[in-house]
């Protein structure tokens, strides 16, 4: 019997996943949030979940540690997508890539093309892309969480980060000021597994793409 391991991220793809996966009949045995384990069974004795970092996902599946998991674009985009099939839009976990600057900041004037401007993200690939086709120089400065924060003590001039609701760019006194990319996250599927287990893994692709609201 083929095996499935199926890489998610705790936290809002978790959540989010849940419904699509019950579509598909697949129920984990464990919450991730409450246990410390990194593999979890499910209902079939054939399907695991593996637990990662959600900037970790598309490196297990591309590697076939895991056969298919769940990223958002915004990682997608930085890991570059090798060895991947994408065949679906999930629509879940849906947010905008934003550049962002404090509240009082002339924007427009700072990133005049051949201008310098510092940027705080952890996206370094999309933010350098954006300013370059702006034709703004641009030295990026890598964060792993907090990006806000940079603005507000001078590490940075700008941001380039998610923005969902807002609400933490206005607790943090910052504005959006350019919207780069919709993000929503993305079924990804090791190209070799679609092929080696196919009977298994289109079933549920085809019922994932139902299951989108
Ligand atoms: N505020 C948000 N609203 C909706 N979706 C979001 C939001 N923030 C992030 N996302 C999406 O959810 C995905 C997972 O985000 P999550 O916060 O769980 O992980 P992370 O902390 O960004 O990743 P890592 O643990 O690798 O640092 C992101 O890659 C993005 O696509
Ligand atoms: O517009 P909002 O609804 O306020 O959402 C935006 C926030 O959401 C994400 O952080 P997240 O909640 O994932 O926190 P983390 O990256 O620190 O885990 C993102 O990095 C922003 O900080």
């Amino acid at each position: 019997m083929n095996h499935l391991t199926i890489a998610l991220s705790k936290g809002r793809i978790f959540d989010e996943t849940l419904p699509l996966l019950a579509a598909a009949d697949i129920v984990p045995a464990e919450n991730p949030e409450s246990s410390r384990k990194l593999i979890i069974e499910t209902n079939h004795d054939n399907i695991r979940l593996v637990i990662v970092r959600a900037s970790d996902v598309p490196t297990y599946v591309q590697y076939g540690a895991a056969d298919f998991g769940i990223a958002g674009k915004d990682v997608l985009i930085e890991h570059g997508g090798e060895g991947l099939y994408q065949p679906l839009d999930l629509k879940i976990a849906a947010c905008k890539m934003m550049v962002a600057v404090r509240e009082g900041f002339d924007y427009q004037a700072a990133a005049q093309a051949g201008s310098r401007l510092r940027v705080a993200t952890k996206y370094p690939n999309i933010a350098a892309a954006h300013f370059a086709a702006k034709g703004v120089h641009v030295d990026i400065i890598k964060l792993y969480g907090s990006m806000e924060l940079a603005p507000l003590v001078g590490l940075s001039d700008a941001i380039v980060d998610l923005v969902s609701t807002g609400s933490t760019l206005r607790a943090n006194r910052l504005q959006a000021v350019e919207h780069i990319v919709d993000i929503s996250s993305r079924l990804v599927v090791n190209k070799a597994a679609l092929k080696t287990k196919h009977d298994l893994i289109e079933p549920i692709i085809q019922t994932f793409a139902k299951a989108i609201v």
